[in-house]
C-alpha cells in the first residue's frame, strides 16, 4: 500500500522512566504505522541527563535542529539525581525548556479526565470526580521560567539572595487566552483564567488582557479566580472546571493536582504547541506531564498510559487523523475496563502488571476494537 502522507516523528525518550514509556507508546507508533494511511517516520535523539552524559548538554544545537524540523515530537521525560548538583542553566530540565521556548510552544494542553474505570483510584471520593473532564491551558514559553534577571548572588557578608523573575507580556497572554477560548467553544463553552492579580502586578495584567480577550468570544462564559483558591476548588468541587487557562508556574503545579484527581500522574498527556508557521506548519511536542520517576525507574511498572495518550494527542493535532485519536483512547479506555493496572492505579489489595503488560493489553483492545468497528 502506498502511503498518502509522511509524518517526521523525533523521538526523544530522555531519563528515568522516559526511555521506557517511550518504547512502550512506540509499540503502539508502530500498530498505527500499519493502521494509517500516514507514514510515521521516527528518529531517536537524546535530551537531558542522557545528552549530558553523552556531549555535555541538555540538548544539543544539533537535536534542536532534529527537532525544527520535525512535523512532530514524542518526549519522554528527562531529569535525576545523578544531574541535581549542576548549576540551573546546566541540568536536564534545560532541554524540554529550550524546546518549549526555542520552538515557541506557548501553550501546553493538559487535558484531565477521569475515566469511570478508574473513578476508585482518585485522591477524592467518587462522587466529586464522576464525569470530570478539564482542560488546563498551560501558558509555557513565558513567565518565571524565563523571565530576568534571575541568579544567585552573594552579599559583602557573604549572604546569598536568589532572584527569579515573573514576566508577561500582554500578546504571550492574550494568544493562549485566545487559544483557550477557541477550545472552549468545542467544550462546554466556559473558561476559568486563573492568576495572583491580588497580589502581582503580572496576575493584573493576565486578568486585565485574558478579560480584553473574553470580550471576543461572547458565546464563551469567562470566570476569574485566584491560584490559591483554584488549588482548593480543585479538590472541592472539580467539575464546576470547564477550561483553565493560567500561566506557566501555576498550569505546572494545578496540573499535578488535577493528575491526583484522576488517578495518577501516569495518565495524563500533554500537547504544547506553537501558532502557525509562515509555511502553515506548526512545531508540537507531546508528553507525559510526569517526570523520570526516579524512585520507580528501571523497574518496568511505570504507567504508560499518559505517554501513549500524548501520542493520542499527536494522531488528532499534527496528524490530523481525529477516528485514529478516538481509537486509542477508546483502546486504553477497553484495557482499563478490562481491568489492567499498573501498581500506581492498581490500589493497595493488588499488585499491578508491568508497563508491558499494560501496552499488551491496550495493543490487544486496539485489534479488538479494530475488528468490531470494521476496518
Ligand atoms: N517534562 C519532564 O521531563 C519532567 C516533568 C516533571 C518532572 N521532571 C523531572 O523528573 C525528576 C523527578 O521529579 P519528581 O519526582 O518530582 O516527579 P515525577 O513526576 O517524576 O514523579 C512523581 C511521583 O509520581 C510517580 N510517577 C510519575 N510518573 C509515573 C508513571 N508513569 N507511572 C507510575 N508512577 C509515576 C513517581 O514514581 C513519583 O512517585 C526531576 O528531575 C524533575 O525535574 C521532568
Ligand atoms: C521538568 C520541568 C522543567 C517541567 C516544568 O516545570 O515545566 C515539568 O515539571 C513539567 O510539568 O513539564
Ligand atoms: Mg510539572
Amino acid at each position: 500500500m502506498t502511503k498518502n502522507t509522511e509524518c517526521n516523528l523525533l523521538v526523544l525518550p530522555g531519563d528515568g522512566i522516559g526511555p521506557e514509556i517511550i518504547a512502550q507508546t512506540l509499540r503502539v507508533v508502530s500498530w498505527f504505522g500499519e493502521f494509517l494511511d500516514v507514514q510515521i517516520k521516527t528518529e531517536h535523539a537524546l535530551v537531558g541527563g542522557a545528552s549530558i552524559d553523552a556531549c555535555g548538554y541538555p540538548m544539543s544545537d544539533e537535536v534542536f535542529s532534529k527537532a525544527e524540523a520535525a512535523d512532530a515530537i514524542l518526549f519522554g521525560a528527562v531529569g535525576g539525581p545523578k544531574w541535581d548538583d549542576r548549576p540551573r542553566s546546566e541540568r536536564p530540565e534545560m532541554g524540554i525548556l529550550r524546546l518549549r521556548k526555542g520552538l515557541d510552544l506557548y501553550a501546553n494542553l493538559r487535558p484531565a479526565i477521569c475515566f469511570p474505570e478508574l473513578i476508585g483510584a482518585s485522591a477524592l471520593r467518587p462522587e466529586l470526580v464522576r464525569g470530570l473532564d478539564i482542560m488546563i491551558v498551560r501558558e509555557s514559553t513565558a513567565g518565571v521560567y524565563f523571565g530576568e534577571p534571575r541568579g544567585i548572588s552573594t552579599d559583602a557578608q557573604g549572604a546569598r539572595r536568589a532572584v527569579d523573575t515573573q514576566s508577561y507580556a500582554e500578546a504571550e497572554i492574550a494568544r493562549v487566552c485566545r487559544l483557550a477560548f477557541e477550545l472552549a467553544r468545542n467544550r462546554e463553552s466556559r473558561v476559568c483564567s486563573v492568576d495572583k492579580a491580588n497580589v502581582m502586578e503580572t496576575g493584573a495584567l493576565w486578568r486585565s488582557v485574558a478579560t480584553e480577550v473574553g470580550r471576543e468570544y461572547p458565546d464563551v462564559e469567562l470566570t476569574h479566580m485566584y491560584a490559591d483558591n483554584c488549588a482548593m476548588q480543585l479538590l472541592r468541587g472539580p467539575n464546576q472546571f470547564d477550561v483553565i487557562v493560567t500561566d506557566n508556574l501555576f498550569g505546572d503545579i494545578l496540573s499535578d493536582e488535577a493528575a491526583a484527581l484522576t488517578g495518577s500522574l501516569g495518565l495524563l498527556p500533554s500537547a504544547t504547541i506553537s501558532a502557525g508557521r509562515h509555511d502553515q506548519r506548526s512545531h508540537a511536542v507531546y508528553e507525559p506531564i510526569h517526570g523520570s520517576a526516579p524512585d520507580i525507574a528501571g523497574m518496568g511498572i511505570a504507567n504508560p498510559i499518559a505517554t501513549i495518550l500524548s501520542f493520542a494527542m499527536c494522531l488528532r493535532i499534527s496528524m490530523n487523523e481525529p477516528a485514529a485519536a478516538k481509537l486509542l483512547e477508546d483502546a486504553v479506555r477497553l484495557a482499563l475496563f478490562n481491568g489492567n493496572r499498573t501498581p500506581d492505579i492498581a490500589g493497595p489489595e493488588r499488585d499491578g502488571i508491568s508497563s508491558d503488560a499494560m501496552t499488551d493489553a491496550i495493543l490487544a483492545s486496539l485489534d479488538a476494537l479494530k475488528v468490531s468497528k470494521g476496518n
